[in-house]
């Protein structure tokens, strides 16, 4: 979505039952706790056409499977089903009796013992040399809550897959229970930052219940290599011509005030703005 030289933004879009400017994206499961409730996965899997656990990633998929499959034991409605596509990794997380349950169901496990990537890279990287996949948008669930060093490679990667010019390889979205974090390439940027979704999910009584998703008014702007100078619109603390650098000053605890953000970069930064939502089985 590129328009006179602005990148637009609709990251909210991910979650929507009528997606407008998403087309299906692929997903790659860390090995993080799954926070969201029921209704936000069941959507987002809908949204998707490619699945892919990394390494302890599938263990959090199987109990997300389990704990809301219960949920569904009065036979009411079907339980929720969350197909996968595929486990990648050094295998050294995967559960044994995980991997025999993705086994039996035909499930590829793809074993890659390089000790030079992280699971995290050879998920991304699997999805990237699929020649029908190459440029597809992945949703990364996992967030930076836990080891240190496994979020800023994260991070450091989200900036890495993502360096030609215009996100020719596909955006990529990191969505934790707290938040969607993406990277903005140098340019001008304007991002749909005061979106909601009704969600509809069912909570395994026969009834659908109604949820729903919306940003907070969070935001974060952050450089992610060297120094940059970035000018915004539309938040409390706008700033122009700010120089943003590690060791100077950085954008966090901003608040959005219009409905579309605009952010210009002079080099890559890292975009952050938190979620808020309600509804039934989280
Ligand atoms: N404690 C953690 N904190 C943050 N992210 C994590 C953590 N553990 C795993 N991840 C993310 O989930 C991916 C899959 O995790 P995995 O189950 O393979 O754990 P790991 O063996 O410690 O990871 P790796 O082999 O990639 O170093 C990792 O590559 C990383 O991106
Ligand atoms: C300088 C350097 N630091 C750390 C590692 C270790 N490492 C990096 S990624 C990875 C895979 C984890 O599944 C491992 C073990 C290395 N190889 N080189």
């Amino acid at each position: 979505m590129e328009s006179s030289g602005v990148t637009t933004w609709q990251p909210l879009d991910i979650f929507s039952p009528a997606p407008v400017v998403h087309k299906p994206f692929a997903l790659v499961i860390l090995n993080q706790e799954l926070k969201l409730p029921l209704y936000l996965y069941q959507q987002l899997w809908l949204n998707s056409s490619f699945i892919i656990a990394a390494d302890g990633g599938a263990n959090r998929l199987y109990h997300l499977s389990n704990k809301f499959s219960a949920l569904f034991s009065n036979g009411l409605s079907p339980p929720p089903n969350f197909p996968l596509n595929a486990v990648i990794g050094d295998l050294d997380s995967l559960l044994p009796h995980v991997r025999q349950h993705y086994e039996e169901k035909g499930i590829p496990i793809i074993e890659d013992e390089d000790q030079y990537s992280t699971d995290f890279t050879k998920a991304v990287k699997y999805i990237r040399n699929s020649l029908e996949r190459k440029d597809i948008d992945i949703v990364v669930l996992g967030g930076l809550g836990g080891r240190v060093d496994q979020g800023l490679s994260v991070l450091h990667h989200l900036y890495l897959f993502q360096e030609s010019e215009g996100y020719k390889e596909g955006r990529m979205y990191l969505l934790s229970s707290e938040a969607v974090t993406f990277v903005l390439k140098t340019g001008k940027h304007e991002i749909k930052a005061k979106e909601r979704w009704i969600g509809i999910g069912s909570d395994g009584k026969g009834i659908e219940k109604i949820g729903d998703i919306a940003f907070g008014k969070h935001v974060g702007i952050l450089p992610l290599k060297g120094e940059s100078m970035i000018t915004t619109k539309g938040l409390e603390w706008d700033v122009k011509d700010w120089k943003t650098v590690f060791g100077g000053s950085v954008s966090t605890s901003n608040h959005v005030k219009e409905e579309v953000v605009s952010v210009e970069t002079s080099e890559d930064v890292l975009f952050t703005i938190d979620l808020d939502f309600e509804g039934p089985g989280s």
